[in-house]
């Protein structure tokens, strides 16, 4: 029975989890304004010197490997052992992963750091694939995979890795390798904007927060972060002459959708296929 108290946005924008980011320096800043705007509270700690003490203050801890180096791929490991103590949710964008050996080599100790927390990988089609033994076929940053088959890799991401996926693009598909939610939300503007993916993961790991009590599955948890993100992006595009008013438009809309509009759009659009 939907309630005011069982509507997971309302429940967020009431208890207003923290989102510990450790992430590139390119869109840090729209990832505490999306944070903030969506309901949440964002904190940017990434030195090695208070990581571990940050983190335990934090509902779920966010690693983005977009601008990695050394320090940073150190300070990341510290602060996803010391998460994984405390149970919190670490949700992964692994930017450019296949690109090179520190990127490939960061993530893969980063999945293999600590037991005891949900991990979550939040990439584009060309990411992802390197989960499912596929060759990267990305371009820089960026990740489009044309005609491929979507939900077999992100499925077989989430076998091989143990993780939830959420891959993003033109279709979003949400999977834990045996529940599947594909959306079709969202607009060609949201790729001329840099960070819309970082931000579905910012929104990601808002949706699943530690202190949250809601009793939906991850899954189902993730797929309203991402529905959330699409709409507002449909949204704002309406509203937008080119992708400059576009970024800021969209956070105007992450601010204003009522968790209400979002659980009647999750009710018309979630296809979900139980495989
Ligand atoms: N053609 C499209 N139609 C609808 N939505 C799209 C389209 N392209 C991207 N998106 C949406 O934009 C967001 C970012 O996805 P994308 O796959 O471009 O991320 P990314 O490559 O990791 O981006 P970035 O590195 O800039 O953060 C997702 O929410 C995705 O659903
Ligand atoms: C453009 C870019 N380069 C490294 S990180 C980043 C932001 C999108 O991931």
């Amino acid at each position: 029975m939907r309630n005011d108290k069982t509507i997971l946005l309302n429940e967020i924008r009431h208890k207003k989890p923290l989102i510990h980011h450790m992430t590139n320096q390119v869109t840090m800043s729209l990832l505490a304004n999306g944070i903030l705007a969506a309901g949440g509270s964002p904190m940017m700690v990434h030195s090695e010197d208070e990581v571990a003490e940050a983190v335990r203050f934090a509902d779920a801890l966010v690693i983005n490997i977009g601008t990695l180096d050394a320090a940073a791929a150190r300070s990341m490991k510290i602060a996803v052992k010391e998460a994984c103590e405390y149970r919190t949710p670490v949700v992964i964008d692994p930017v450019a992963v296949g690109m090179t050996k520190l990127r490939r080599n960061t993530i893969a100790e980063i999945l293999s750091e600590g037991s005891g927390s949900l991990k979550v990988i939040c990439g584009n089609a060309a990411e992802i694939a390197c989960f499912a033994q596929k060759q990267w076929s990305g371009k820089g940053v960026d990740g489009e995979m044309a005609g491929a088959d979507l939900k077999g890799i992100a499925q077989s991401a989430a076998k091989q890795t143990g993780c939830l996926i959420v891959m993003t693009g033109k279709l979003d598909v949400i999977t834990d390798g045996e529940k599947t939610v594909v959306l079709e939300t969202g607009h060609e503007m949201m790729a001329k904007v840099t960070g819309t993916g970082c931000l579905s993961t910012s929104l990601t790991a808002l949706f699943l927060a530690n202190s949250l009590t809601s009793s939906l599955s991850s899954v189902e948890k993730a797929a309203r972060a991402m529905l959330m993100l699409g709409i507002c992006a449909e949204k704002a595009a309406a509203a937008s002459p080119g992708s400059g008013t576009f970024a800021v438009q969209l956070l105007d809309e992450l601010y204003r959708v009522s968790g209400e509009e979002l659980e009647d759009m999750y009710e018309q659009v979630v296809k979900e296929g139980a495989l």
